[in-house]
Formats: structure tokens, C-alpha cells, sequence
């Protein structure tokens, strides 16, 4: 017993090895683990610094993709196009698109916006478009320009789909042709940025408008009241929205202060509707991408009245757009519109003049 109790047993005595291996062991496992997750760190943020880095010369096509590398991008386009006819149908994910996952793809503030006009058309122009593989267009209008300028440049290039270097980046917001601080905005982000702008007949424009805002405002008066300051005086209300957005010659002069009419492209809103591929041709022209949509993409759907695709972007099924795109107007007096015309007629003048071009609104 005496022995046994001044001799600690071999294992007692080696116990606090034991402890220290153990330590040590768990000490190199936390080590290891600590690497690791550095690692991927390392490797994330280098995915994210194309996209989060603060702004700078060539973060945004301004003056990475847009201005100096037309034919550059063309080169890079064809090799991903080469790429992606191998593996046709596969570039659609849940995402969205392959794209998202490609590390390489990163978040860049817009190449090219469409910023008008309300009702000229913008949705389809969008939809159409996001069908080319070069484009990559956010789906919603993120108003940045005109009501969440606050939030800043890091904001809005997170809304951003991500892109790969060479594709267009794209989002519309119709409301950016007639908020007066926009054009100084959109010039401070990008003074090589494309812009388009969606144009039809304001009369119609108009009733198109109103019957949109009438669908969702219960109780609302005519549109013949509403037009007017003194109907029996043949007042028109110029600022009375639906019609004001239709005043294109004094919405474009804003926008020519900041930025070249090279700069700007004018879709026919009506022949966007009979003839969806002729302005797609010149929209990808404008853009100075390959003519890849075209009128195989397009059927005219008798039910809905207008062009559909024969297939969207990531599916196989014809797809129209919506019904708020599209729908019946409501039935304005012929006096009214004639009056409205009239009132129209030196404000289009003006602006085929300032575009040269002849839109033939009556
Ligand atoms: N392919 C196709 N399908 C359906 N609609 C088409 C198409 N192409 C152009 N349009 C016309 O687009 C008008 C709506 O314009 P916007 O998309 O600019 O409207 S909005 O400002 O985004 O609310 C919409 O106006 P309304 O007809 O007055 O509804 C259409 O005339």
C-alpha cells in the first residue's frame, strides 16, 4: 500500500502528457480550420472586389466596354458565343442564366438604359432584348435616378445582374425621360452610357397611360375633364401627367444638354408592335451587337393582338407579355383627340426636327 501510494501508477504520470497532446492536437485542428475558412475568404472577395470595388476607370463599359472596344468586345462575344452553341440550352439556370455562376461574372453598373418613354413600349424592348446572349437586363425598374438616388452607385450596382465582361448591362426605367434631375445623374455616373427612348404617338401614350392609372384608381374622373384647364376655352392641361410625359421635344432638350443625339436612340413604338424585328435590328445595331434577334424569334399571337416570342429567354414555351401590356383603352370623346392632336402637332414637329426623324403621328 506504502509503495503503491508513493509511486503513482505509469498512467497517472503520464497524464499530463496525454492533456498536453491533446491540447496540442485540438490547437493544430482550430489552425487548420482557421486557414480554411481564410482561404475561401480570400477566394470570395476576390470574386466580390470586381463588384464591390469603389468605382473607377474601366469598373462599367463607360470606358471598359463601351468606348474604346467596340471590336474587342466582338472578338470576346464570339468566343463566348462559340463556347455556348456547344452546349446550347444549358446557359439557363435558376438564376437566371449560367452567367450568375461564372466567377469571372461580375456586377457592373448599366451600359445602356431605356429611359423612356411610360407606356411607348419599354416592357417588350426589354423582354426582346434580354433574348441576345450579350445582354444582361435587370428585370424590374429600380428608379435609381429618379427616387433612390440616395442610396448611391454601391446601391445600384448590386441590383445589377451579374455579367461577364463584354455583355451589355441593361435596365429600364421609363419615368428617367421626364424627371428634370436625371440626364446630370445618369451623365455623373457614365458620360458614354447608350440611351434609348421608346416613342409613341402621345394621344395614344396618353390614353394608355391614363387607362393604367384609371385601373387602379376607383372613382377617378374622365379623361376629358382631366385633359383640360377650360374645355369650352379648348385649354389643354399640359401638366396634367399623361400629358405631360407626351412633350418629347422638351424632355429631349434636357437630356440634349448632358449628351450627344449619337448618344440617344429612338424606338418607333408602333413599329416595335408591326414590325418587332426591324427595331430590334437597329436597337442591336445602336448597341453595337450582333444581329442575333431577329424576325425568327417573333409570331404574331392573334389572341393577344400583338408580337410574342416563339420562345423566352431560358424556355422553350411562346410567351407574350402580360395583360397590362396590351389592353383595351378606354374610349375618349373624337372631339377630345382632335383637340389633343392639334395641341400635339408643333410639339412633334419639334422633335423630328431635334431627331430627324418622322414618327407620322396624325
Ligand atoms: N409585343 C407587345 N406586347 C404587348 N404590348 C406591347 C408589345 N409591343 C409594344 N407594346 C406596347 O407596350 C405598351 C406598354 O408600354 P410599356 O411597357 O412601356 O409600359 S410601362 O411604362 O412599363 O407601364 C402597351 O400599351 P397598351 O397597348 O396601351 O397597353 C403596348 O401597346
Amino acid at each position: 500500500m506504502a509503495g503503491s501510494r508513493g509511486a503513482p501508477p505509469e498512467h497517472w504520470r503520464l497524464a499530463p502528457r496525454l492533456v498536453g497532446m491533446l491540447w496540442l492536437g485540438v490547437a493544430c485542428a482550430s489552425l487548420l480550420c482557421l486557414l480554411r475558412c481564410c482561404g475561401s475568404e480570400g477566394t470570395q472577395s476576390f470574386g466580390l472586389s470586381r463588384a464591390e470595388a469603389p468605382l473607377g476607370e474601366g469598373q462599367y463599359g463607360g470606358t471598359e466596354a463601351m468606348g474604346d472596344a467596340d471590336g474587342r468586345m466582338m472578338v470576346r462575344r464570339r468566343r463566348r458565343r462559340k463556347k455556348r452553341s456547344a452546349g446550347d440550352g444549358e446557359d439557363a439556370d435558376a438564376d437566371g442564366s449560367a452567367e450568375e455562376k461564372d466567377w469571372r461574372a461580375a456586377r457592373r453598373l448599366p451600359h445602356a438604359l431605356i429611359i423612356g418613354v411610360k407606356k411607348g413600349g419599354t416592357r417588350a424592348l426589354l423582354e426582346f432584348l434580354r433574348l441576345h446572349p450579350d445582354v444582361r437586363a435587370l428585370g424590374s425598374e429600380p428608379h435609381f435616378f429618379d427616387r433612390h438616388y440616395a442610396r448611391g452607385l454601391t446601391w445600384y450596382r448590386s441590383m445589377m445582374p451579374k455579367a461577364l465582361d463584354g455583355q451589355i448591362v441593361m435596365e429600364k426605367t421609363p419615368r428617367y425621360f421626364v424627371a428634370a434631375e436625371t440626364p446630370a445623374r445618369v451623365h455623373a455616373m457614365s458620360r458614354d452610357v447608350k440611351l434609348i427612348v421608346v416613342v409613341r404617338d402621345p394621344v395614344t401614350r396618353a390614353i394608355s397611360d391614363y387607362t393604367q392609372i384609371a385601373s387602379k384608381t376607383p372613382g377617378i374622373a374622365s379623361f376629358e375633364s382631366l385633359a383640360f384647364k377650360n374645355r369650352s376655352l379648348g385649354l389643354v392641361d399640359s401638366l396634367w401627367s399623361p400629358l405631360y410625359i407626351g412633350l418629347y421635344a422638351q424632355h429631349l432638350e434636357r437630356w440634349l444638354a448632358y449628351f450627344p443625339l449619337s448618344q440617344i436612340h429612338f424606338v418607333n413604338g408602333e413599329r416595335l408592335i408591326s414590325d418587332p424585328a426591324f427595331e430590334l435590328g437597329r436597337v442591336q445595331d445602336f448597341l453595337g451587337l450582333e444581329r442575333i434577334i431577329t424576325d425568327k424569334h417573333f409570331y404574331f399571337n392573334k389572341t393577344k393582338g400583338f408580337p410574342c416570342l416563339k420562345k423566352a429567354e431560358g424556355s422553350a414555351e411562346p410567351h407574350c407579355l402580360g395583360k397590362t401590356k396590351g389592353r383595351t383603352h378606354v374610349c375618349v370623346e373624337p372631339e377630345v383627340i382632335r383637340s389633343l392632336r392639334l395641341f400635339y402637332h408643333p410639339h412633334n414637329l419639334r422633335f423630328y426636327q431635334m431627331t430627324g426623324m418622322d414618327f407620322e403621328w396624325k
